[in-house]
């Protein structure tokens, strides 16, 4: 199937010096109608007909190296020849053949490149209720002191971790957790849940008359969903015992050898984070762990963990943990409380306190939420029915047609991250091949690869744009790397599954990208709360095709509200970079530009990713294995959300442009028949427990121990910064 009919640009002529001023730019008019939208037909039809002639047949033969041209610096003569002929700049498309008119000037032939901007669908009008988003305050004026904790577990806090007041979530919990009581803790992303848990757990243990022993073994037991949320909260722990060093925490999370952590396990751990599965893994196999003294049981993110079809796993925790001692305090805690915690709460909880922090519940503690029975429902009637948000995090949409997706996130990134200073992004994609995938594309592309060094850094003028990666397919010394080094990082881009959306506490991140939708409104709120942490500013965009825009509607249900980016916008920051200047609109650096050439200039873009793709088979057969990754990631959205997200509703032709193909692969829907007989799916709260237990099998790659044999993992990117042959064949 074609993509669409085509619109002949002389692409390989377009490229001129690629100057950092800023021209003065002409923005999308918001009230650009339907027609201008569609384009300029006679325009289009112009130029199509002017350049036909010269371009039948397919473009020219490309080798399969890399293209790029490094970033030098360039003196007057250089500039001119630059202009004149060769492309230069972030990205270069590969040189074709050039040709000498009797002009002397020096002409090349055209590419043939799909418009991007005809037979789009119509950007509906976004219409929905405005909703009183739920707002909770985040800190009180109340100080650690008030608490009665060891003094110098005070003094850690203050010094160490550098807090003065608590947190409304910490204020109403660590006093009811002090007290003894079992608690489902609910509040905002970003609040600070897990010093909720942490300064209680640690208070108790310290203060416990015969002193812990590290051969004692586990006295507190945290369970999260990620290796990275688990090194996380170690870090946290490890941070509150300082004063208290005859207590160990200790972390088993996968992707370290069995031995090692058999090994410390022997030794003792006495705080013991881990994920469920590789916390299962050792109860099968690990003659050294034992619960004997557990006191704790922690499970955050707990929605999460049910999700993913941990149940299973929970439950052989519980009855091992259970089987050696029977009194414990039990703390499940989220962001998002769901009917599935609410179920395992039943199963772990005895007479829990419910904390909720909202305006509407702020400062009153509800108490005695009690369990009707052992296995009876626990009342959670105080719950408000909307997601809190956090009060300066910035939420928008836009609509983008499925043709548009690839430039438009291009455009954003470059908008914030190579025009803008200090921004940190993270884009969230459906599956680990589609991270792959973007992530290789932009590193060859934006900034060219193989001057770019092993970090994913370029020296050019693009240095602004360093893209990371991180998501369940990789090896985890790369995954924890990554992790630290984003963290770390003042400026950057990280491409990512919903490994990353839960519980992650990366400094200043300022933009959340949703480049897919994601499975339910509850991990939207995970997605976006990863930016405006603790009280900062943030922003965050959903990119929805125009056939999604109801989706708006969904997450307004759940007291959810996005105002619209019109995709115009984003592209406009095209025109402040003359490297996507289309020839025929000259070299005058001063006049505006208008929307026809950003259209153009978009397409400049468009055509480098569409050379990159189609430089070698190789990379053809890439981009068609990551378009099927997303198909396939497409048919598993829950049953409720299905009337939006449908595989059916998806034009082929036009997802394939976002893939940098010209064309819709032929075999596709062939394939995707066979998948369809073994559909995976993707987590839905309202699904009874067996199906969740499938649910685990197909999310392990995401969330693994670690354990499994034969796991396939990306292997460290190569130090060209190519796609690795793994990636190549996943
Ligand atoms: N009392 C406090 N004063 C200042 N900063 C705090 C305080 N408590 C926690 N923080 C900081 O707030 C940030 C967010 O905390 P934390 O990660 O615990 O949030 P969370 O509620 O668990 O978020 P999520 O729901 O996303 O997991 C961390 O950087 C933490 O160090």
């Amino acid at each position: 199937m074609a993509a669409d009919e085509s619109l002949l640009l002389n692409i390989s002529e377009d490229w001129t010096f690629p100057g950092f001023h800023r021209p003065e730019h002409k923005k999308f008019s918001r009230s650009v109608g339907a027609k201008e939208r569609k384009g300029t037909p006679k325009q289009a039809k112009t130029t199509k007909r002017k350049f036909q002639g010269d371009n039948e047949g397919p473009p020219p033969k490309r080798k399969n190296e890399i293209f790029l041209v490094p970033a030098k610096k360039t003196d007057v003569k250089e500039v001119e020849r630059t202009v004149k002929g060769k492309p230069e700049g972030l990205i270069s498309p590969k040189k074709h053949p050039a040709v000498r008119t009797n002009e002397g000037q020096v002409e090349r032939p055209f590419i043939k490149t799909s418009s991007l901007f005809k037979n789009n669908p119509e950007i509906p009008e976004i219409h929905r209720a405005t909703v009183k988003q739920v707002r909770e305050k985040v800190f009180t004026s109340d100080s650690f002191h008030e608490l009665g904790l060891h003094p110098h577990l005070i003094s850690t806090i203050n010094s160490v971790l550098k807090m003065a007041s608590m947190t409304s979530v910490q204020k109403q919990s660590i006093p009811s957790l002090l007290e003894g009581r079992d608690a489902l803790v609910r509040s905002q992303t970003g609040s600070g849940k897990t010093l909720a848990y942490c300064i209680p757990v640690v208070q108790s243990l310290q203060a416990m008359k015969s002193r812990i022993q590290r051969s004692d073994g586990p006295y507190a037991l945290v369970l999260v969903p990620t290796r990275e949320l688990a090194l996380q909260s170690f870090d946290t722990i490890q941070k509150l015992l300082k004063p208290f060093t005859w207590i160990v925490p200790g972390v088993l999370m996968g992707g370290e050898k069995r031995k090692s952590e058999k090994a410390r396990l022997r030794k003792g751990i006495n705080i013991l984070i881990s994920t469920p599965g590789r916390l299962v893994d050792h109860i099968k196999s690990t003659k050294n762990i034992h619960f004997r003294r557990i006191q704790w049981l922690i499970i955050d993110e707990a929605d999460r963990i049910l999700d993913l079809g941990f149940e299973k796993d929970i439950t052989v925790i519980l009855n091992a943990i259970n089987a050696e001692c029977e009194k414990r305090q039990n703390v499940l805690l989220s962001a998002t409380l769901t009917e599935g915690v609410t179920r395992l709460a039943d199963i772990s909880l005895h007479n829990p306190v419910s904390i909720s922090v909202s305006d509407e519940t702020c400062d009153q503690r509800t108490k005695g939420y009690k369990i009707a029975g052992e296995s009876g429902p626990l009342r959670t009637s105080a719950e408000p029915d909307g997601f809190a948000v956090p009060e300066k995090l910035q939420q928008h949409v836009t609509l983008v047609p499925s043709k548009l997706k690839l430039v438009t996130l291009a455009a954003f990134i470059l908008g914030r991250c190579e025009f803008e200073k200090d921004h940190k992004l993270i884009v969230f994609f459906s599956s680990c091949e589609l991270v792959e995938f973007y992530y290789h594309l932009f590193l060859q592309t934006l900034l060219g690869s193989s001057t770019a060094p092993a970090s994913g850094q370029s020296p050019s003028a693009s240095s602004r744009l360093k893209f990371l990666r991180l998501h369940g397919n990789m090896e985890q010394e790369e995954r924890t790397a990554v992790f630290q080094e984003f963290s770390l990082s003042k400026s950057g881009i990280l491409l990512c599954t919903d490994v990353a959306a839960r519980g992650l506490d990366l400094p200043q991140v300022t933009w959340i990208v949703q480049y897919n939708a994601p499975s339910s409104p509850a991990e939207y709120i995970h997605r976006i709360g990863r930016t405006a942490r603790i009280g900062c500013h943030g922003s965050s965009l959903l990119i929805l095709a125009p056939s999604e825009a109801e989706y708006v509607n969904s997450l307004a249900s759940h007291k959810i509200n996005v105002s619209e980016i019109k995709m115009e916008d984003i592209l406009s920051i095209l025109a402040t970079d003359d490297r996507f200047k289309a020839r025929r609109w000259g070299n005058k650096k001063s006049r505006s530009v208008g929307p026809q050439e950003i259209r153009e200039r978009a397409t400049v873009l468009q055509t480098a990713f569409e050379d990159y793709v189609h430089a070698s088979a190789e990379r053809v057969s890439w981009a068609k294995k990551a378009l099927q990754s997303f198909i396939r990631a497409y048919a598993t959205y829950p049953k409720d959300l299905k009337h939006i997200f449908h595989v059916r509703s998806l034009h082929l032709g036009h997802v394939a442009k976002s893939f940098g193909l010209r064309d819709a692969p032929q075999n596709l829907n062939a394939s995707l028949g066979n998948k369809r007989k073994s559909k995976p799916k993707r987590p839905d709260l309202h699904k009874k427990t067996q199906s969740k237990h499938r649910l685990a099998e197909i999310l392990r790659s995401e969330y693994s121990s670690g354990m499994e044999a034969g796991d396939a993992k990306v292997k460290k990117q190569n130090k060209h910064g190519k796609p690795s042959n793994h990636a190549l064949q996943s």
